[in-house]
């Protein structure tokens, strides 16, 4: 059962974005997962198509009025009802919500519907969250121009957990915030490139080997940069080694 992603944005070819290119690009052309935009615009009953409004009680900016949203949401939820899918998560994403990260992004990549919320101007009438059970996500602590790109990139981390969206299953697996770990340094050719060369054990073709620098290195990295991450997660005997070999390298 493919899942079916639906957006209320007042500029939907910013999603080409998402759906011209790469995994989530050949996810949606493979029809891993379908792709719905919905313009308030499209919603409004005026002949100027107005979609914001001043705020109550004065201030700076516009808002987004109440019933363009209200409506471009329950069409979206009634579009998902017509493909057989009655519960969606509804998201609105904003710099007040619930951070992103992976165990969230393993939660929606089950849902079978979403419906996101991309706001603009300076933020949405309240009365929107009344009437539909909207959940704020943020993808991080600063403030953008609109909720387009959070949306986009909500999308592109969940769609690359949908079975057949990366080739090569394993480099999911492989994500580094897969196993709670930073990633490891990569190498390609040339073996030699200005000078800098490629760490011998990755040229050896020891592949136990190979796997130990490269846990060694994710260890060392996530302890140096995100030494947070290690405080989730229980080290292996194994994983402890080898971050006090990584360790007592950098002190020697
Ligand atoms: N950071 C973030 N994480 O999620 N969203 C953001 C963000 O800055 N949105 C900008 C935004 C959101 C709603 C409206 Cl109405 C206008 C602008």
């Amino acid at each position: 059962m493919k899942p079916h992603y639906h957006v209320i944005t007042l500029f939907p070819e910013m999603f080409t974005a998402l759906s011209g290119f790469g995994v989530s690009g050949r996810a949606l052309r493979n029809g891993l997962c379908d792709l719905k935009l919905w313009d308030p615009r499209e919603f409004t009953q005026d002949a100027y198509r107005t979609v914001d409004d001043r705020p109550f009680g004065g201030g700076p900016g516009m808002l987004m009025l109440a019933e363009p949203l209200d409506l471009a949401l329950t069409a979206a939820k009634t579009a998902l009802r017509a493909a057989g899918v009655d519960q969606s998560r509804m998201v609105y994403l904003s710099p007040q919500g619930r951070r992103l990260d992976h165990a969230l992004v393993l939660e929606l990549a089950t849902e079978p519907g979403l419906i996101l919320l991309a706001g603009r101007y300076e933020g949405i009438d309240e009365r929107v969250f009344q009437r539909h059970p909207l959940e704020e996500v943020s993808i991080g602590d600063y403030v953008l121009s609109g909720g387009e790109l959070p949306a986009m990139v909500l999308l592109d981390s969940v769609i690359r957990h949908l079975p057949g969206a990366l080739g090569d299953a394993d480099s999911a697996k492989e994500d580094s915030f897969a196993d709670g770990l930073l990633d490891c340094p990569h190498y390609t050719r040339p073996e030699d490139y200005q000078g800098l060369k490629v760490p011998p054990v990755l040229l050896s073709g020891n592949h136990a080997a190979i796997r130990r620098w490269r846990l060694k290195q994710a260890l060392g990295r996530t302890w140096q940069r995100r030494p947070d991450l290690l405080q989730d997660r229980r080290l292996s005997p194994e994983e402890q080694d080898l971050l006090d070999e990584f360790r007592r390298a950098q002190e020697a």
